[in-house]
């Protein structure tokens, strides 16, 4: 097991190498484009050329699961197979597998993503609370208990996201606040006053409007954010910190497609020239 909790080691991956993370998500279309068939092994050479193109370049990557799972269990090896090499390379893994269950079913999940030494180890996961955030109680203390981390959706980048996420608690602590704000709270409140501090983070879509989800990024401590919806989904880095305010802190620019439709032989220098612009949009 790592010494060191998941924020601390997140911490190191932006002072070395800044705050974007590349997704990994080998949609047929992206596979076709890199000249690969729809395969199990050519998920696996696709996804060790984007390995290859982000070690030593950028801290973090995030394998979209979903894409593996395609594939049945050939896919689920290849996927295994690449987590390793990633963090053999040092890059901090974000598995998002998006689980969301009951909690004694989520902690079966935890133990599959985030137990050191099994075939699935990652440094963290995506999470959903939609069945009750209680219901991620064990999820986050096992993956505190193993210096793991935890990022728990609260408002997603998609349109269709805004129907459920937007709508008002009407009672409890959350009492009046819209449900991804709601979210957010917990996850602050996770992030803050767990030990190690800062392994529980939130997902929050780049593309929002956050103020009218009754979010003020600068009411929140600095916690970890996950933030999707940059590059093909329309959102600017450019902007970031003007969305996120104070949550720009511990900002994780995740950009997949935008960097990946650059083709197989020029991933290495999208990722790098990607990487340059976040610097200098935070800085
Ligand atoms: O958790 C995520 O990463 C996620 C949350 C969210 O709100 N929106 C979102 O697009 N994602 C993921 O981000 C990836 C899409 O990234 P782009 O290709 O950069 O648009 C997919 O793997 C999505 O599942």
């Amino acid at each position: 097991m790592s010494e060191l909790g998941f924020g601390d080691r997140l911490q190191t991956a932006f002072g070395q190498f800044g705050h974007l993370c590349v997704g990994i998500d080998p949609h047929p279309f992206l596979l076709n484009e890199w000249e690969y068939d729809d395969s199990a092994v050519s998920l696996r050479e696709f996804s060790l050329r984007v390995i290859d193109a982000c070690a030593g370049q950028v801290g973090i990557i995030k394998p979209q699961v979903a894409f593996y799972e395609r594939h049945g269990a050939r896919g689920m090896e290849a996927l295994e197979y690449i987590i390793r090499r990633a963090r053999e390379a040092d890059l901090l893994v974000i598995s998002d597998c998006k689980r969301g269950d009951i909690g004694s079913t989520m902690e079966a999940y935890a133990q599959a993503w985030l137990t050191p030494g099994w075939s699935l180890e990652s440094d963290a996961i995506t999470v959903s609370p939609y069945l009750g955030s209680g219901a991620l109680a064990q999820t986050v203390n096992y993956a505190l208990g193993n210096n793991k981390g935890v990022f728990v959706l609260a408002a997603t980048s998609n349109p269709e996201a805004a129907v459920l996420q937007s709508a008002r608690v009407t009672s409890g602590i959350h009492e009046g606040k819209t449900v991804a704000a709601a979210q957010l709270s917990d996850v602050a409140r996770w992030a803050t006053d767990s030990t190690p501090a800062n392994s529980v983070g939130a997902v929050l879509g780049a593309t929002l409007d956050l103020q009218s989800l009754g979010i003020n990024p600068d009411d929140y401590p600095a916690l970890p954010v996950l933030a999707p919806g940059f590059g093909f989904q329309g959102a600017r880095v450019e902007d970031a910190q003007r969305l996120f305010g104070n949550l720009a802190t511990n900002l994780i620019v995740s950009e997949t497609r935008s960097v990946l439709s650059a083709g197989r032989e020029q991933v290495g220098e999208a990722v790098l020239r990607r990487a340059a612009e976040v610097a200098s949009a935070l800085a």
